[in-house]
């Protein structure tokens, strides 16, 4: 571990922390501690993808940790860097790409078994979407700014639960693991950080997941609305009730499961 960090420390020279291109969303992560908890919710041995490895803060450690590990990574310096490496270590592969282009045929060539990285978070809302609809046997482990945590961990009720919160939870269970300053960061974002771990919850969902994204890009559109709203046209009252869930609610007080309901009401008139 302590041979990671030096060379982690070394490999992040204060020219690339000079260069960091705000456009990639690039805060490079340098605590340690952090460091060492977010690769360690990941079992020894596993596959994984990393999602933008930048210099290598997660990627030195999870190298050590599992048995092999696919980098998606955007920037041509990174890329060329870790294809360097790629070349001398067999448990590395490298793709040189965007990774909301490139996420599902690396899902499907690699087959991992988890996915971790500090996340872009000019990206982080889209790309939750996109990851959430794989179904990984380990989990997942991503860094988010803090209000984006908060709203993908957030209950029903909360004034930040929305779309996001219910599709993380069509696969997984979800909890906050830690919270970072600005300062665990080079260049230091604006805003603190935090790390999410998600884990199977292994229930067979009852809709699939373009299903439910289509019933919560409707139901959630306007949050003000009660969902007799957001639905008017395709739902009436009386199928509400069938399904037990009043139509007066607001789509922020349904937890997943009356949202599986919805989406299966919805398929059933389709
Ligand atoms: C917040 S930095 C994290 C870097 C490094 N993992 C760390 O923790 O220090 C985000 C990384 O994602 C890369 N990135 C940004 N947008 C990307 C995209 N669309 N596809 C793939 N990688 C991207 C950036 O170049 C950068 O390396």
């Amino acid at each position: 571990m302590i041979g990671a960090v030096i060379g982690y420390a070394s490999a992040m020279s204060s020219h690339l922390e000079q260069q960091a291109k705000k456009s990639l969303g690039q805060h490079f992560l340098r605590d340690f501690s952090a460091i060492r908890r977010i690769v360690s919710a990941i079992p020894e041995g596993a596959t994984a993808i990393e999602i933008g490895p930048g210099p290598g803060a997660l990627t030195e450690s999870l190298l050590k940790r599992v048995s092999h590990l696919t980098v998606i990574e955007m920037d041509n310096r990174f890329a060329a860097q870790w294809q360097g490496e790629a070349e001398e270590n067999p448990a590395l592969s490298v793709i040189h790409g965007d990774v909301m282009q490139e996420l599902d045929g690396a899902i499907v060539s690699c087959a991992p078994q988890w996915i971790a990285g500090n996340l872009p978070y000019n990206i982080s809302g889209p790309l939750t979407a996109k990851l959430a609809g794989f179904s990984l046997s380990g989990g997942m482990v991503l860094m988010y700014q803090r209000e984006v945590a908060e709203r993908i961990a957030s209950e029903p009720g909360s004034k930040v639960y929305g779309g996001l919160s219910v599709l993380v939870r069509h696969y997984y269970d979800v909890r906050r693991l830690l919270t970072l300053p600005p300062g665990a960061f080079s260049p230091p974002p604006k805003v603190h950080s935090a790390v999410i771990l998600m884990t199977p919850h292994g229930k067979t969902p009852p809709c699939s997941y373009e299903s439910l994204q289509k019933a919560v890009r409707q139901g959630f559109a306007h949050r003000r609305k009660t969902i007799a709203n957001n639905f008017r046209g395709d739902l009436s009252a009386e199928q509400f009730e069938s399904i037990g869930i009043d139509p007066r609610k607001r789509p922020e007080q349904l937890d997943y499961d009356a949202w599986s309901r919805i989406t299966l009401a919805l398929s059933r008139r389709d």
